[in-house]
């Protein structure tokens, strides 16, 4: 079967797009399909594959598989190249516009350049705190600040929450020495999270900027993952090292976020946008 995709990326996190509104792919494929296009030998090579579609209560609707097949219920980086994507390719011609996730309706503001969207804010919802939300086996009333979290190897405090996605931040003191290939994937898939994990190790270089580094649920090391650095901000300031209210420069290996964690409790989170290719994949289920 031939799948006509675009690839693009945000901050270097790529995903293999599909455009629902011109074409009729069945959803029986997308986990399948989301494993083989992603794998960079036999594949196209990308973090997962991100469904564009038309929804009944917003302009566009987006759906997210990880590298594993698994689908997730938000995606930072893939909404501002779904809403990149639907400026540029003329389906929704309005600076403003509303993204259907299985986590909520977002809104996208896009930075519009000779015509074309260079960068897109996103009003990213309010972090969820609590255990039960994350979710976290424990106290389900309890929130996760800077919690011994014992492992075999070592014990690591953390900081846990829900921005869409379940994240788990872990400050280090220098992130090149930060533990993500050793313990990223073993946080990640520990029974303690019986949704899985995000994982973001964090240095703070001061009040202003962060330096993360991510290991994505169901994908692995990325360049960068939106809602990563968003709960990266949320854990900064839960942890006292900045404050809500001011622009946080989250800088991942493949570029920066500005994030914000506004006083109405919402995260706002800004950052670039960018086409790669389009292409046929040839699809052997
Ligand atoms: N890269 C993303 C998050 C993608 C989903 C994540 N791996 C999960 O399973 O929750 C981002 O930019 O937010």
């Amino acid at each position: 079967m031939q799948i006509a995709f675009t690839k693009m990326h945000g901050a270097g996190n790529s995903y293999i797009y599909l455009d629902l509104f011109q074409y009729d792919y069945k959803e029986d494929i997308f986990s399948e399909l989301a494993q083989k296009i992603a794998n960079v030998h036999t594949g196209i090579g990308s973090d997962g594959l991100i469904i564009i579609q038309p929804s009944k209560t917003a302009d566009c609707g987006m759906r997210i598989f990880n590298k594993d097949g698994s689908e997730a219920t938000n995606c930072g980086n893939g909404l501002r190249c779904v809403a990149k994507y639907i400026f540029d390719r003329h389906i929704v011609r309005q600076e403003q516009l509303t993204i259907e996730t299985k986590s909520g309706i977002m809104l996208a503001q896009v930075v519009v350049q000779d015509d074309s969207v260079i960068e897109v804010i996103v009003d990213m919802g309010r972090p969820l705190l609590l255990r039960k939300d994350i979710p976290m086996l424990g106290n389900p009333n309890e929130l996760v600040i800077n919690e011994i979290f014992p492992l075999p190897q070592q014990s690591l405090l953390v900081t846990a929450l829900f921005l869409g996605n379940p994240n788990t931040v872990v400050f280090v003191n220098a992130i090149e020495q930060a533990p993500l290939r050793t313990l990223g994937g073993i946080i990640a898939n520990d029974m303690r999270f019986p949704h899985r994990s995000n994982v973001e190790f964090v240095e703070v270089v001061h009040a202003k900027a962060l330096k993360c580094r991510v290991w994505e649920r169901g994908t692995g090391i990325t360049e960068a993952c939106g809602t990563g650095a968003c709960a990266a901000v949320v854990g900064a300031i839960l942890n006292g090292f900045c404050q809500k209210g001011e622009e946080i420069v989250v800088q991942l290996s493949g570029g920066d976020l500005v994030i914000r964690w506004a006083d109405n409790d919402h995260i706002w989170m800004r950052g670039p946008a960018e086409f790669i290719a389009d292409g046929i994949y040839e699809f052997l289920s």
